[in-house]
């Protein structure tokens, strides 16, 4: 099954990719899916279905066995290091469950961190334009175990967007927060999509959370099982509902 190869050019695409882990656990098989420009993308499906799988290689984190990665016009498969640590630190902005923040560094050299390693020059008024929006101007001196935890995935979610990524990655960025902190940020990750066309692909189980996306990709073992545009919690659970029986 071929899903969202539409008319809006698609900033990263798989075309049958296929993971094998220790030769013989098949995480995906022949997955073809494409996430197109301004899209905002939910990937779902029971434990172990390789949503993280999918998001590692779409992001150029790993490299599938078989099958074909494009990320921002590159193909992945085709690149050796470090080029393809420059593509990623280029294009791509991550945002995982564990926030990954460097907790002796303030909050502002945090949220530039990736581009002081990419070796840009950070676009200092931009990067205080974003935490202003994530809520967070005025404490950029502080250190991340100063802040709640929802602050903190604020900061990652600026780090995430400060390099002006065209693509943003979120392995269930709302995993470790309260339910109102995870609105806040699936809103501001919405409002980039709407507001910048940024590509958003979020690895998540919450119906709830899935249902801020324009669409939801379902995987079942390793495998694509059909997607929902225009997704509710309640059509997602169901779906989700559906797919473990
Ligand atoms: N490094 C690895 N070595 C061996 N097997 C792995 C590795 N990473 C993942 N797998 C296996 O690949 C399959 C897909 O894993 P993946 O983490 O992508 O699933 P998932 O849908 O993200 O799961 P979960 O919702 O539990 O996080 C699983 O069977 C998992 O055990």
């Amino acid at each position: 099954m071929v899903v969202g190869m539409g008319l809006v050019p698609d900033v990263v695409s798989l075309t049958e990719v296929t993971k094998v882990y220790a030769g013989r656990v098949r995480a995906l098989d022949r997955v073809s899916v494409g996430f197109g420009r301004g899209s905002f993308t939910a990937v779902m499906g029971p434990s172990g279905s390789g949503k993280s799988t999918l998001l590692h290689c779409a992001a150029g984190l790993d490299l599938p066995d078989g099958g074909r990665v494009v990320l921002a016009g590159q193909e992945v498969g085709a690149l050796r290091e470090p080029k393809l640590t420059a593509v990623r630190r280029r294009h791509v902005g991550f945002v995982f469950q564990s926030f990954n923040l460097v907790d002796a560094l303030t909050v502002w050299d945090n949220v530039l961190l990736p581009q002081r390693f990419a070796g840009t020059r950070p676009d200092k008024a931009w990067a205080r334009e974003v935490l202003q929006r994530v809520g967070l101007g005025g404490r950029e001196r502080a250190r991340p175990g100063e802040l709640s935890g929802g602050q903190q995935q604020r900061v990652a979610l600026a780090r995430a967007l400060a390099g002006r990524p065209e693509v943003i990655f979120g392995d269930e960025p709302t995993g470790a927060l309260d339910l109102s902190t995870g609105r806040e940020v699936l809103g501001l990750l919405r409002g980039f999509v709407d507001s910048s066309a940024a590509t958003v692909v979020m690895v998540t189980h919450d119906p709830a959370a899935a249902a801020w996306a324009d669409r939801v990709v379902f995987l079942a073992d390793g495998r694509l099982a059909g997607e929902l545009a225009s997704p509710t919690a309640e059509l997602v659970a169901a779906r989700m509902t559906e797919l473990t029986r």
